[in-house]
């Protein structure tokens, strides 16, 4: 901490114009007042800005944004485009840390002792915002006054950082008012540090995310790319997923969504798949709901397990949003409502990106800079016309799509199941119910593996294990994560039924679904919730009966769906699942310190397919298990 000759109000009177030293102190918080205090003297903006609630104030933030050049104008009225560096394109694992007091180790992500790191990101931030304008701002996670509220302050020199997160959450400021000294906020200090000609952070050398689990606060320097930054985003689940553990809840990397039963019964889902794995494609299907696509905060209310959408906004990926496949993005991202763009190319004001479904200029420009056909990269790669991992940033209220009343709930809504899902070419079939609550969290969830994508800096398609999707984030030890999941479920009256699903079965090269397939998944598991429809027994858990699905198939999406479609897509792939169990059993085992009961459950699975096997070889159909 900074010597500070006076205390914090006072210095602030000093360091802040009079109006907005007048926000800070109408906020009674003298720990709010002791962190602003520190930091800004650390940091020395040239220029603080204060946002409160008022449109006036969001206002000045989005203009400060064009007016940086951190964006730009395009055609549509509200649309925006933004850049960050040709190689700060994805969320940076190497450079992410848990700060972690002495003694304390966690398996899988890097950990770096707390001191040690704060000395660190200090001595990388110091000054780092002389002749900069700091912003600070507030919102909430959850939805306001309720039991999933949790307040959040960010501090940052990037105008299009605080910019996204007005579209991304809601506004805490007067939250802040309300709670006053009983606010248990979390904290985000953030600056692009300096930038090139085209706004873009230059020092990548430099680049860290800390994450300082003690204090809960989140350090973020020479970045802009939003997973790297936007603080109540992928920053904040770090910290929210210490928080349920420690307090019985579940902070999970899934999306909301509602599925439209028969007579008009809606059942929400949540879906915990890795990034860039089908969460947003998913919850925005036309004749669905979506509540959330990203993240969410799951309670024990009166015995029911209830989840909130942590935010209000959609970060999704652009890439392969066509008329066709997303007709509901594809409209909103053709009307005119705020939407910052980033890293797609842009031509005459219009953006333009990869599998869009039309023609796409020869020219332009995009986050490599001046973009031509046939451009290569410093590594000679060629650059696409948008990167993989490009972007839109825009409100929910949107969507014509999404359940609105289920947004706002301040008690969430019901959750009837839950989904498992990843990028897995060869074991999993495209949909399975689990036998029961435990069978679900460790076979499904503890056991999820996924190829990995352009979500994160490194090589693409690798098979990876991702628990719960959340590996990435995991700031508690995996043994207590789990424990504290299996518990959840016990303690409730009404468990959620659990589920797995897999787009992405692939042979020869081929996809073995089509896109909206998955429309027909969800219907099913809508079904199975209430019990409306019989499935088959299997090794690994229920799956369809053919005839259900052909019957769906047609309903849905008005499509004949082949018997060896069927077969091939539903077959138990046995060596493969065994082979999978014997992966993640090695990788708990060398953890250590995990529930019993996961390798009980794991054996169990390996025992009843080991005795399938003998039946009928390493492939069976789903007919002969229906017959069986
Ligand atoms: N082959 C195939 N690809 C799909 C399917 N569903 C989604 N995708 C592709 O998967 C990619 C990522 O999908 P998203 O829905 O944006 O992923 P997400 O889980 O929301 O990702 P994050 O926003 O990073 O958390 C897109 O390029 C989609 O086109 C599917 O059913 N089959
Ligand atoms: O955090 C990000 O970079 C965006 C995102 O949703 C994810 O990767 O899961
Ligand atoms: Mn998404």
């Amino acid at each position: 901490m900074v010597a500070m000759e006076s205390n914090p109000l006072e210095f602030l009177e000093k360091k802040l114009d009079r109006e907005q030293f007048e926000k800070v102190k109408a906020i009674n918080n003298p720990e709010l007042h002791r962190f602003l205090a520190d930091w800004i003297a650390w940091l020395e903006p040239s220029k603080v800005f204060v946002c409160t609630d008022s449109p006036e104030d969001e206002f000045y933030v989005k203009w400060k944004a064009l007016y940086n050049g951190e964006e730009r104008m395009l055609e549509t009225p509200g649309h925006t485009v933004h850049y960050d560096n040709y190689y700060d394109q994805a969320r940076d694992k190497a450079n992410t840390k848990l700060l972690v007091p002495k003694g304390v180790k966690l398996p899988f992500l890097n950990t770096m002792d707390r001191e040690e790191g704060l000395r660190e990101i200090r001595e990388i931030m110091r000054g780092i915002m002389r002749g900069k304008e700091l912003f600070i701002c507030f919102f909430v996670l959850g939805p306001k006054n309720s039991v999933f509220t949790i307040p959040a302050v960010q501090l940052t020199d990037s105008a299009y950082v605080a910019h996204s997160e007005f579209l991304l959450y809601r506004k805490g400021y007067e939250e802040f008012r309300r709670l006053g000294p009983t606010a248990n906020f979390l904290k985000f200090v953030h600056s692009a540090g300096e930038l090139d000609d085209r706004k873009t952070s230059k020092n990548l050398d430099k680049r860290r995310i800390y994450i300082d689990l003690v204090d809960e606060a989140v350090y973020s320097a020479n970045t802009q790319y939003g997973g790297n930054t936007i603080g109540l985003k992928k920053l904040a689940f770090r910290l929210t997923i210490q928080r349920a553990v420690r307090e019985g809840w579940l902070s999970e990397h899934m999306f909301l969504m509602r599925i439209n039963g028969p007579s008009g019964r809606k059942t929400y889902f949540t879906g915990a798949y890795p990034s860039m794995c089908g969460k947003t494609s998913t919850a925005m299907l036309p004749w669905e709901n979506i509540v959330g696509d990203d993240l969410v905060f799951i309670k024990n209310l009166d015995g029911v397990a209830r989840a909130v959408n942590v935010e209000i906004g959609v970060f999704g990926i652009i890439e392969g949003i066509n008329e066709k496949d997303d007709p509901i993005i594809w409209q909103v991202l053709h009307s005119p409502v705020e939407i910052i763009f980033s890293n797609v190319l842009i031509k005459d004001g219009k953006p333009y990106w990869n599998g869009m479904g039309i023609p796409i200029p020869e020219e332009g420009e995009n986050h490599s800079g001046k973009w031509w056909r046939g451009k290569k990269d410093a590594e000679g790669r060629e650059i696409p016309p948008s990167h993989k991992n490009a972007r839109f940033t825009v409100r929910l209220e949107a969507f014509p799509n999404l359940d609105r009343e289920a947004l706002e709930s301040p008690c969430g809504v019901e959750v009837g199941g839950m989904i498992f899902g990843g990028r897995d070419p060869d074991t999993w079939p495209p949909v399975r119910e689990a036998f029961d609550w435990e069978h679900g969290v460790i076979t499904m969830g503890a056991a999820l593996e996924s190829e990995t994508t352009a979500a994160t800096l490194g090589k693409e398609g690798v098979r990876a294990f991702n628990p719960m999707s959340i590996l990435d984030f995991l700031s508690v030890h995996i043994g207590d994560y789990l424990r504290n999941y299996l518990e959840f479920g016990r303690k409730l009256k009404k468990r959620p039924k659990i589920f797995a699903v897999n787009y992405f079965l692939r042979e020869n090269g081929q996809w073995l679904n089509e896109k909206l397939d998955k429309a027909v998944w969800l219907k099913w598991m809508e079904l199975r919730v209430h019990g409306d429809v019989d499935a088959i027994e299997t090794p690994i858990g229920y799956i369809p009966k053919y005839e259900d699905l052909v019957r769906l198939f047609r309903e849905v999406l008005k499509k004949d769906y082949p018997k060896e479609d069927y077969e091939k897509q539903f077959k138990l792939r046995i060596p493969e699942l065994l082979a999978k169990i014997d992966r993640i059993e090695k990788i708990y085992k060398d953890v250590g310190n995990v529930p019993e009961e996961l390798f009980e459950q794991l054996e169990a699975e390996k025992n009843r397919l080991l005795k399938t096997r003998e039946k009928f070889g390493d492939y069976v159909s789903p007919f002969q298990l229906e017959k069986a």
